[in-house]
């Protein structure tokens, strides 16, 4: 009776039917728990843990300075990718508006959508054709200049340094390994401070993103400058079709051209999304062929039946893709187990109710791969390498994520699929290898890696 006649609570008032969970210190909130879960290498323990004590649909916490409730399960995925722009949208954590100022002067939701637009023209599936065998050749490159010279190799920065000539081959067009390599430590010290504590001091990981993305977005400048110069000169041939010149002919509704501020931050949005991502994949999927010879002789047997179909030198072409479903199966079963990103934020841009609790406006959500791509109710025995999880119809929907899903899914998945499987191709069928270190501690940071990157001692067949 109490209930029934005691005055209804307001739902945005803040204060009745919020998500179970705590928000912890005022700023920092839960940041350093659930940071410190992955700096263990074990980030869906910080999940596991408040889904088990709070609810298993969803809860509340405070992370990078934000209210946030936490969607679990296929259900959360579910409501989070079919809600977007009815209920949520894109948001990114402040320390990406501070380290792109051009979202700044929009909104980090606004570029996100202008990003989105142009991409389409870049990732097409003709224009992803032509990718295949630009990806082979810079794999076979990198892997007989990098990989054969030293018996004893450490896999992750190798990883990245391959994924990273791709981008900016195909992105930009830039396949001087000097200029590569100028870009390249910077960024990975910029991925490093998208997800820290935004606190800009001298020290943290934050401000060193900062500097970094500057130091980026300089040079990028300048390649912007020449290009441009080269376009009205017309002196580009027309056959180079990269996402910069895409960018820098490509108007929007009223006819604007894109600043060059703007092309270089999304340019940088694009490298960091495109390759750390990529190369912790392929990281991974070196680590697990060394443990498990069963499944690196199937996928090399199904990569020698490829290069038997084809004139010596011959380069990959979308055909043979298509042919690598059994490595597809594997590298997909990887980054179930470590999935590149762990989850992405959203914000509520109405109050709503989800599983009987109230959402207010402006509070930020989160889904995650943590909570389904372990859950042995989704995958059994999940700890267990299984590729054959992927055969027929795969996993139930929004159980499997490392894309997202939705209208934001990633939209290079394909490029990436392409690009993990043109170095699988190649590396499996010039070499065996063997760990180094057993037993080598996995931290997620934000991305997964083996702490010491995985050193593997190689075998030319
Ligand atoms: C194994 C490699 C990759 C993985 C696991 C991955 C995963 C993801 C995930 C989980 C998201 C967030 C989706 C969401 O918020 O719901 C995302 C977004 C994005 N990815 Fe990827 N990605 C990969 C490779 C790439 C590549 C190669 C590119 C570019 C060529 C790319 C470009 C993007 C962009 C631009 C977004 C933002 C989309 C938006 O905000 O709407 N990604 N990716």
């Amino acid at each position: 009776l109490k209930i029934l006649f005691s005055k209804p609570k307001k739902i945005t008032n803040g204060y009745s039917k919020l998500p179970p969970g705590k928000t912890g210190w005022p700023v920092i909130g839960e940041t350093l728990e659930f940071l410190s879960m992955g700096w263990k290498g074990t980030p869906e323990i910080f999940f596991r843990e408040r889904m088990n004590k709070f609810s298993p649909d969803v809860f509340k916490t405070s992370l990078l300075g934000e209210k946030t409730a936490v969607l679990c399960g296929s259900a959360g995925n579910k409501f989070l990718f079919s809600n977007e722009n009815k209920l949520v949208t894109s948001w990114w954590p402040r320390n990406v508006e501070k380290i792109f100022p051009s979202s700044l002067q929009t909104s980090t939701k606004e570029e996100s959508i202008k990003m989105r637009k142009l991409l389409p023209g870049f990732l097409k599936p003709d224009s992803l054709q032509k990718y295949v065998g630009i990806m082979d050749s810079i794999a076979r490159e990198h892997l007989e200049i990098n990989w054969d010279l030293n018996r004893e190799i450490t896999v992750l920065p190798l990883a990245k340094q391959y994924t990273f000539a791709v981008a900016c081959r195909l992105f930009l067009s830039i396949d001087d390994p000097k200029l590569i390599a100028k870009f390249e430590k910077p960024f990975h010290v910029l991925v490093a401070g998208v997800l820290s504590i935004p606190i800009n001091l001298p020290g943290t990981n934050f401000h060193r993103a900062i500097k970094a993305a500057n130091l980026i977005r300089k040079e990028l400048l300048e390649i912007i400058r020449q290009r441009k110069i080269e376009l009205m000169m017309e002196k580009m041939s027309m056959s180079i079709q990269d996402i910069l010149s895409h960018m820098l002919i490509t108007t929007d509704e009223n006819g604007q051209f894109m600043t060059d501020l703007d092309i270089a931050d999304k340019i940088i949005g694009l490298l960091i999304g495109g390759h750390d991502t990529a190369s912790a994949a392929i990281t991974f999927i070196i680590k697990y062929l060394a443990e498990l010879p069963e499944i690196y002789d199937g996928v090399l047997k199904e990569q020698r039946g490829i290069a038997e179909g084809k004139r010596p030198g011959e380069l990959l072409n979308w055909d043979d893709m298509q042919k690598m479903k059994f490595s597809w199966n594997v590298a997909s079963e990887v980054m179930r187990l470590a999935p590149p990103l762990q989850g992405n934020f959203r914000e509520a841009i109405t109050d709503f109710m989800y599983a009987g609790f109230s959402i207010p406006k402006g509070w930020k959500l989160y889904w995650t791969a943590n909570s389904t791509h372990k859950n042995p109710e989704y995958f059994p025995e999940p700890e267990k390498f299984d590729p054959s999880r992927f055969e027929d119809n795969g996993p139930i929907p929004y159980t499997y994520v490392p894309f997202g899903g939705g209208p934001r899914m990633c939209p290079g998945k394909e490029y990436a699929r392409l690009e993990i499987l043109a170095f699988v191709y190649n590396i499996v069928r010039m070499f065996k290898w063997e760990k180094i270190i057993p037993d080598e501690k996995i931290v997620v940071d934000p991305m997964p890696m083996p702490e010491k990157g995985l050193p593997i001692r190689l075998y030319r067949h």
